[in-house]
């Protein structure tokens, strides 16, 4: 009886499944108010970036530069979905005076939606922004330059011992180690030791590496993304060995969170101050109604610790190797390092080297050249519609831009495949034009909250490395280097090596 009446009602339900499905289709294709905008066939279909990236396993970015040969400056890259070309866009999308919000189809796969990253609106994360910047202003960075100066050190000692066991090192692990290592004292002064690890394979090191790919292919899978989420922690160490280490990172944050909730006395014993110190103030927080829950608070130590434990290391990796690749910039940079740090066991305070053109200039090339965060960063278009690309845009649209088409433009930076620090050295009315399309950190409200604690890493970085030590690779060649997109950029797993000779003054 019960299976007589069950089958008559599936089959309705898939029928008005289906004739949804159906008018959606329709709908998209002909009536949607971005369906004037050009772009490849069965974009209306929601499927085509996943079909690229997911079964394709094509950078989204590249396909989106063909997109853009084909299609011309705006192209429709999904149902509701727009993609610029013109570098002037990147700063219109991205302006300090837009308050656009985050489109959450993508940021949610990142289940840190009550943080400064991952709150979609422009209000929301603004307040939660406005309590922590003060902790990662420049003024802060340079006081905290102590903790940095000391995993550097702790990371030049580690090359050393490599060098002297005739072992070469795996560049892209030793500095994201050092990254590692100063986000979580610098924000929640605790230390977890990466750059001592073996080989620099940190268990949270290695799970962060694996966790990029899933990027990828949860975003599109939304139920997916929610068993990920879910499941307890033994059925993730069963399903993927690099849970293990997550997990104990998740649990390590939330431990110090709950016991400076119950006990803020507590939070005073620190060597430093975490972000907590200001997170859990009830004056800060008294305008947004209050200190924020638990959930909040695990979101924010999540998204400023991904956002800070492998960006820098990519950076001065990929820097380094450039420099490794042409000897007029190594010499060029030695020679200047060589003059501001003469005695090798001082090394100079961060504001001495921020003085440094030509260290400056490698940074920001460095910057340029590396895929920060390669993917297009999704923004709403607010009720009453805008004007972008010269087009009139419908509110409610999802625009976005990979920085890619800028750091990439020839009209922009000539030359732009090759690494010329000397290109940040001109004049300084020709340098200062050249700074506003240097996007790495992104723009506007939604930037990166980290970027002069991100600078005093690369400072001190390229600093250590081009005058302690020579460096010379160990067989790494150009397609080592090769990535693939995540949200962050997903390397070759050879990565780079190289020998770290000390250099004896
Ligand atoms: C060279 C290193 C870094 C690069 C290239 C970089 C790049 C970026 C970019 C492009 C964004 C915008 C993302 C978006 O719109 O979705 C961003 C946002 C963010 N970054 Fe960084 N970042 C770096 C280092 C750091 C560090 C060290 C921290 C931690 C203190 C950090 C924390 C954050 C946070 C919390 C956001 C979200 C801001 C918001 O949505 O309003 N980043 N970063």
């Amino acid at each position: 009886m019960a299976t007589i009446t069950l089958i008559p009602l599936l089959g309705t339900l898939l029928l008005i499944y289906s004739l949804h499905k159906l008018w959606t289709f329709f709908y998209n294709a002909f009536l949607h108010p971005v369906a004037k905008f050009p772009g490849p066939p069965y974009v209306w279909t929601d499927w085509y970036q996943c079909y690229n990236d997911v079964y394709l396993s094509r950078n989204w970015t590249d396909v989106l530069k063909e997109l853009h040969e084909k299609y011309g400056d705006v192209v429709r890259v999904g149902a509701n979905e727009l993609h610029f070309s013109r570098p002037s866009v990147y700063n219109e999308i991205y302006s300090p005076s837009r308050r656009w919000d985050k489109d959450a189809t993508l940021y949610r796969v990142f289940n840190q939606d009550e943080s400064s990253f991952g709150f979609p609106t422009y209000r929301e994360a603004k307040a939660r922004k406005d309590i922590l910047a003060p902790l990662f202003s420049h003024r802060a960075t340079c006081e905290m330059q102590g903790v940095v100066k000391n995993h550097l050190d702790r990371l030049c000692t580690a090359l050393r011992k490599r060098h002297a066991a005739g072992q070469s090192s795996d560049m892209l692990f030793a500095l994201r180690s050092f990254s590692l290592d100063c986000i979580t004292t610098y924000c929640f002064a605790q230390d977890v030791h990466a750059s001592e690890a073996e080989e620099f394979r940190h268990p949270i090191v290695e799970a962060m590496d694996a966790a990029v790919p899933a990027v990828r292919v949860l975003q599109y899978f939304e139920p997916l993304r929610k068993v990920v989420f879910g499941m307890p922690p033994w059925l993730g160490k069963l399903t993927d060995p690099n849970t293990g280490a997550r997990v104990a990172l998740q649990e390590m944050l939330l431990k110090q969170v709950k016991e400076y909730v119950q006990n803020p006395k507590s939070m005073h014993e620190t060597s430093t101050p975490t972000i907590y110190h200001r997170l859990l103030d009830p004056e800060l927080n008294r305008e947004t109604g209050g200190v924020p829950s638990l959930k909040s608070l695990r979101d924010e130590a999540l998204s400023l610790f991904f956002g800070g434990a492998e960006s820098s290391g990519n950076v001065s990796m990929l820097g380094t190797w450039h420099i490794l690749q042409t000897p007029a910039i190594e010499t060029r940079l030695r020679e200047e390092l060589r003059q501001a740090w003469s005695d090798l066991a001082t090394m100079p305070q961060l504001e001495d080297l921020e003085k440094l053109p030509y260290l400056t200039a490698i940074i920001k090339e460095s910057l340029r050249i590396s895929p920060s965060v390669p993917v297009p960063l999704p923004r709403v278009v607010p009720p009453q519609g805008t004007t972008l690309s010269g087009q009139q845009i419908p509110g409610g649209t999802v625009v976005g831009m990979s920085l890619r088409f800028v750091h990439e433009s020839e009209e922009i930076f000539h030359d732009a495949k090759t690494f010329d620090p000397e290109r940040w050295l001109q004049p300084d009315a020709a340098a200062a034009s050249l700074e506003k399309w240097l996007v790495a950190f992104s723009k506007g409200p939604r930037n990166c909250i980290g970027q002069n604690l991100a600078m005093c890493e690369l400072y001190m970085a390229f600093a250590a490395l081009f005058r302690r030590f020579e460096v010379v690779l160990d067989g790494t060649r150009a397609e080592d280097l090769s990535w693939t997109e995540g949200f962050l950029p997903f390397f070759n797993p050879r990565h780079m090596r190289a020998f770290c000779r000390p250099v004896e003054a």
